[in-house]
């Protein structure tokens, strides 16, 4: 016969338990109520050594408004993961980094977002530098439709960085191994970017990102594209760039974010939840709806 031994409020320990763990549970479901307001980031979303700062970013497509007061900071050599369900303004804030947001017509960008203390908007701003020193790489890798050398080496051309072919060849070169693909390419480089794999393609679009000797890379999902022997390589990629270059990355991929990231930031709704270090929002997020979302009680 089993006995059971009663507390002082005469109901059973683990009965007990069960209640708490159940009443925990209504307040953290009636706390990431997905609607519920947020009204500040929680988290450290400043960092001493910020490559990029962004403070107050607010977008609208016309009317509606997809990004609402958004600062946060992206520090020298780090890769910081932008996750949070659909819709919720990853891309959308991303885009903002580059000036990418002015190629869609209807779109406002408002606040004040830096590169290592120079403006990224402003009427004096040239959008082509910009750019070169911010490079980005797309969901659905876009090789130009020339030769994989050409690929790499267009930027340098147009932007002035190199005219002669020993010149070029030295970045072509210098690119598709950082880019971790020389040893795959090097025999056919007069092929065309598109004969390659979908995982080479995009291993050729950071390289051409690179040909230009950005500060910064952004990547919007950089691996949905790919099988899971691309995305590993991919993923090795990003972990190496952290050397020379700032990363941001939009990710639906926790597992992805967990493995590449040192920072991770949530956004919901168009807000930023929460910024943290990478192991803190996986482990022991500070924010309700952050939980939620990371224990798959929505997105
Ligand atoms: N070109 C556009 N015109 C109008 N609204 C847009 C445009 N692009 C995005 N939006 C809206 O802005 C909001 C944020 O979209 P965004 O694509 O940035 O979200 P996301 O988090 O990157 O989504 P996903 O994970 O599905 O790619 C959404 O409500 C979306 O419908």
């Amino acid at each position: 016969m089993t006995t059971m031994t009663l507390n002082a409020g005469g109901t059973a320990p683990a009965q007990d338990q069960a209640d708490q763990a159940a009443e925990s549970k209504t307040v953290k479901n009636r706390e990431a109520n997905p609607s519920a307001e947020v009204n500040e980031t929680v988290g450290s979303p400043f960092c001493d050594d910020a490559k990029l700062r962004m403070r107050n970013v607010n977008v609208f497509y016309g009317e509606a408004q997809a990004i609402h007061d958004v600062s946060l900071d992206i520090g020298r050599n780090q890769v910081v993961a932008m996750i949070g369900p659909s819709g919720c303004g990853k891309s959308t804030f991303l885009r903002c980094l580059n000036r990418m947001n002015d190629t869609i017509e209807g779109c406002r960008v408002e606040g004040d977002l830096t590169l290592d203390g120079d403006p990224i908007y402003g009427p004096k701003v040239d959008v082509v530098p910009l750019r070169a020193r911010v490079g980005m790489v797309f969901q659905k890798p876009n090789p130009f439709p020339k030769s994989i050398y050409e690929n790499v080496a267009y930027g340098p051309k147009i932007h002035g960085i190199a005219s002669r072919r020993a010149e070029l060849d030295e970045i072509v070169e210098n690119s598709l191994r950082r880019a971790g693909l020389w040893n795959e390419v090097k025999d056919r480089l007069d092929k065309p970017g598109t004969g390659l794999s979908g995982g080479q393609q995009q291993r050729l679009c950071i390289a051409r990102a690179i040909a230009v000797s950005p500060e910064v890379i952004l990547m919007d999902e950089p691996c949905s594209a790919l099988d899971p022997i691309a995305t590993a390589r991919i993923e090795e990629l990003i972990d190496e760039l952290r050397e020379n270059y700032t990363i941001a990355i939009v990710t639906h991929s926790m597992q992805q974010a967990a493995r590449v990231s040192q920072r991770t930031a949530y956004f919901h709704l168009g807000k930023l939840v929460e910024v943290n270090d990478t192991e803190t929002v996986f482990t022991n997020p500070e924010h309700a709806l952050t939980e939620a979302y990371i224990t798959g009680r929505f997105g």
